[in-house]
């Protein structure tokens, strides 16, 4: 077993606040799949965060992909996350770009020849279903397509490892099981996966290793139907 990511007594507190993470460790390998789990503000971003080096852990140590992020330098980060597909909250879709082109960046960035870009991104538009939308300006697209377009942008250079964060959260029913299954399809095929959800539904349908987290700890209690009416009525 190869060991993707491992958190060794991780603490990380925002500038002037208190811990968000207390002392969490765990470990994740090569090729699984696991939901992040917890009610609203228990540190499921946080801790996404942390593995793409979007902030910086106050103690403990955090080890992704063989590299030790409490060592890594500013300029190595760009490096370090081109083997990180990122789905986020907020799109970060370039609003005077076609659909195409948001989900082709990546792979011009990195200097691939246009054949292999237009075959590539093709290929994940279509895993989407959003072919038809190539020539699109992402705001004409619904919520849930512009999410969906964030998606093929993240998995278009195939990554070792996808950090999802709530990326069903604009989605109808029936896509958000469409994108769960996508996941795991990618998952399948070899990659690591990491999804924080409050989608107690779809992680049953399509169950995973959970990692359940209670202000700011990791916790044995799963996630149950109660806990998520919970969530619904705000209760920490
Ligand atoms: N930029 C920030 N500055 C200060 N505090 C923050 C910041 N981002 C998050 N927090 C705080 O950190 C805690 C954990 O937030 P985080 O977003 O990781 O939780 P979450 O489990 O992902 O919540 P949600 O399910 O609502 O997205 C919360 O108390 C939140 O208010």
């Amino acid at each position: 077993m190869t060991e993707l990511i491992r958190f060794d007594q991780v603490s990380y507190r925002y500038p002037g606040g208190q811990d968000v993470l207390g002392d969490v460790s765990f470990s994740i390998a090569q090729g699984e799949m696991v939901y992040v789990t917890g009610p609203s503000g228990a540190g499921k971003s946080t801790l996404l965060r942390l593995i793409a080096a979007l902030c910086r852990a106050q103690r403990g140590q955090i080890v992704v992909m063989g590299q030790n992020l409490s060592v890594l330098k500013p300029r190595r980060v760009p490096a370090f996350r081109q083997h990180i597909g990122l789905v986020f909250q907020n799109f970060n879709l370039l609003a005077d770009r076609t659909v195409f082109d948001n989900v082709a960046l990546p792979l011009v960035v990195r200097g691939y020849a246009y054949a292999d870009i237009a075959r590539r991104t093709r290929a994940a538009l279509d895993a989407l279903g959003l072919l038809r939308y190539e020539k699109s300006l992402p705001l004409t697209l619904s919520g849930g397509e512009q999410q969906r377009v964030g998606i093929a942008r993240a998995i278009v250079t195939k990554p070792a490892l996808i950090l999802a964060d709530e990326p069903t959260g604009n989605l109808d029913p029936k896509m958000a099981m469409d994108v769960m299954r996508g996941f795991a399809r990618f998952n399948e095929a070899g990659v690591t996966v990491m999804i924080a959800t409050h989608a107690i539904d779809l992680i049953e349908a399509v169950p995973k290793r959970i990692i359940h987290l209670e202000r700011g700890h990791i916790s044995d209690r799963l996630p149950t139907a109660a806990s998520r009416l919970g969530e619904t009525h705000g209760v920490r």
